[in-house]
């Protein structure tokens, strides 16, 4: 896609989106997020929908003037009768790792404002200037190559809400030639021009000479790696649907052909997902490893331990359970738990005494298995799944009688839990279909069914 350079915005940025549940638009107050909500607002007034528009805005509180300049957005928003909310970031503040933190923070608040009102859109001003320097950024690591396809044009967090970014074939100057032209102000974040931080930096030499030219290059390559990230992920899917299925809770099995399969690079992206799956890692495993373990599982039966990951080998499968250490500690079931990673409990109410804990060996012994898998695998699965505890008696664990408590758990996908980008739909749906999650909600774009993920959902 050519950025868009014009401050002409007619060609229907919008156009498809499914806005039936309504949007939240995200509004930092800058020029790209203002514009974005200008441009929505032209929208929505134009094709009178009458679906909802609200504004939110996070005070993240990490600056003196945030609160103020959210208040601005609220003027803004009232002056031209959009709905706005800000939500602020408590709680603490890591000392490292900050930018993450208040990602994360900033995008489960949004997705908490979208969820109250039962909007399933969130939309962001990030443009293809950020695009630009997300790939630049990542390609100065030494990464897989996954990461230089950037950020995808849409994200499901927490498996149910869409966050879009329609911006990110629009360049910055055009937008504020747009907002310049309405006459409209932005606020300026002095963090953007912070040169202690790296996005300032790469953002600093890009306004330089030859910028221009690297901006194409890098947008170009973007394209690229998208396509290729999406392409082996099909077929990543396909081998996952082909090869695995899953005897017993917790328990998944490989055929033994996967390990031998002519397309060796999808078969390693498979196993990088399988592993992070079972072993509730937010990051596939490490390329070069499974690569390793791929030519061992080629050669004979083996048992090993990668991403949390048991890897038993044995001449009826390759089996993959949890491994039985660094479970979480017991803890009580809070609504929206994502248990260590690969379960998503559900809490409305319940007696004060409910822990969620592992099953545990000896509650695995007790539990009716079926006969066709060695018993000790099926076990040594089950007792790294969750349950449901009260006074030491264990109620129930995922995929048994959880559903008559007060609680549910559900089956997560791991490395897609929070964040799943567009990109890596199938083979995210693919696993979901494995490991029992519930199917992908429906895809945000009106007769975009480019992948069996969203055909699925
Ligand atoms: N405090 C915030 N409140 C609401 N949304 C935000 C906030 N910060 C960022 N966003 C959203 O994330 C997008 C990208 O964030 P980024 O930090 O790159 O932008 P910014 O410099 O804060 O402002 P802008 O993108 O509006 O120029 C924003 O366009 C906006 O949609």
């Amino acid at each position: 896609m050519t950025p868009d350079t014009k401050a002409n915005f007619s060609h229907g940025l919008f156009s498809d989106l499914d806005f039936s549940s309504g949007a939240v638009a995200a509004v930092s107050g800058g020029s790209d997020s203002t514009a974005l909500l200008l441009l929505l607002k032209d929208h929505f007034d134009r094709t009178a929908s009458g679906a909802r528009l609200l504004a939110v805005t996070i005070d993240h509180g990490l600056r003196p003037d945030s609160a103020i300049e959210a208040q601005q957005v609220a003027n803004f928003c009232a002056e031209r009768g959009i709905a706005h909310r800000i939500l602020a970031w408590h709680g603490d503040k890591p000392a490292t790792g900050l930018p993450a933190a208040a990602r994360e923070a900033r995008y489960r608040l949004l997705a908490e404002a979208a969820g109250a009102q039962d909007i399933k859109l969130i939309l962001t001003g990030h443009t293809a200037d950020d695009q630009a320097e997300t790939v630049l950024m990542r390609q100065a690591r030494d990464d897989d190559g996954r990461g230089l396809a950037g950020m995808a044009p849409a994200t499901l967090h927490d498996w149910r809400t869409w966050i879009v970014r329609p911006l990110l074939g629009t360049r910055r100057a055009a937008l504020r030639e747009m907002l310049q032209a309405r006459d409209i102000g932005w606020i300026e974040d002095p963090t953007n021009i912070d040169i202690r931080f790296e996005r300032p930096r790469v953002r600093a030499k890009l306004a330089q000479g030859e910028g221009e030219r690297r901006i194409a290059e890098a947008l170009a390559r973007s394209q690229q790696a998208a396509f290729a990230r999406q392409d082996i992920g099909r077929r990543a899917a396909m081998l996952i649907d082909a090869f695995a299925d899953r005897p017993s809770p917790g328990l998944i099995r490989l055929n033994r052909d996967f390990a031998g399969h002519e397309d060796g690079e999808a078969t390693i992206y498979a196993l990088r997902i399988l592993l992070a799956a079972v072993g509730g890692m937010s990051f596939l495993a490490d390329e070069a490893r499974c690569a390793a373990l791929l030519s061992r599982l080629r050669s004979g039966s083996l048992c090993a331990t990668l991403s949390r990951t048991v890897v038993d080998a044995r001449r009826t499968g390759i089996f993959l359970r949890r491994e039985n250490r660094n479970l979480p500690a017991p803890t009580p079931p809070v609504d929206n738990l994502l248990w260590d990673n690969r379960c998503r409990i559900t809490f409305k109410d319940g007696p004060g005494d409910l822990v969620i804990a592992p099953l545990g060996s000896a509650a695995a012994r007790q539990a009716p298995l079926s006969e066709d898998i060695p018993q000790s695998l099926s076990r040594a699965a089950l007792a790294a799944e969750p349950s449901l505890w009260s006074g030491g008696v264990s109620l129930g664990f995922a995929g048994s009688n959880a559903g008559l408590l007060p609680v549910s758990a559900v089956p997560a996908v791991a490395p897609f839990a929070r964040f799943l980008p567009s990109f890596d739909i199938e083979p995210a749906a693919a696993t979901a279909a494995l490991m029992g999650a519930p199917p992908l909600p429906a895809p945000p774009f009106h007769g975009h069914d480019g992948g069996r993920g969203w055909a699925k959902a």
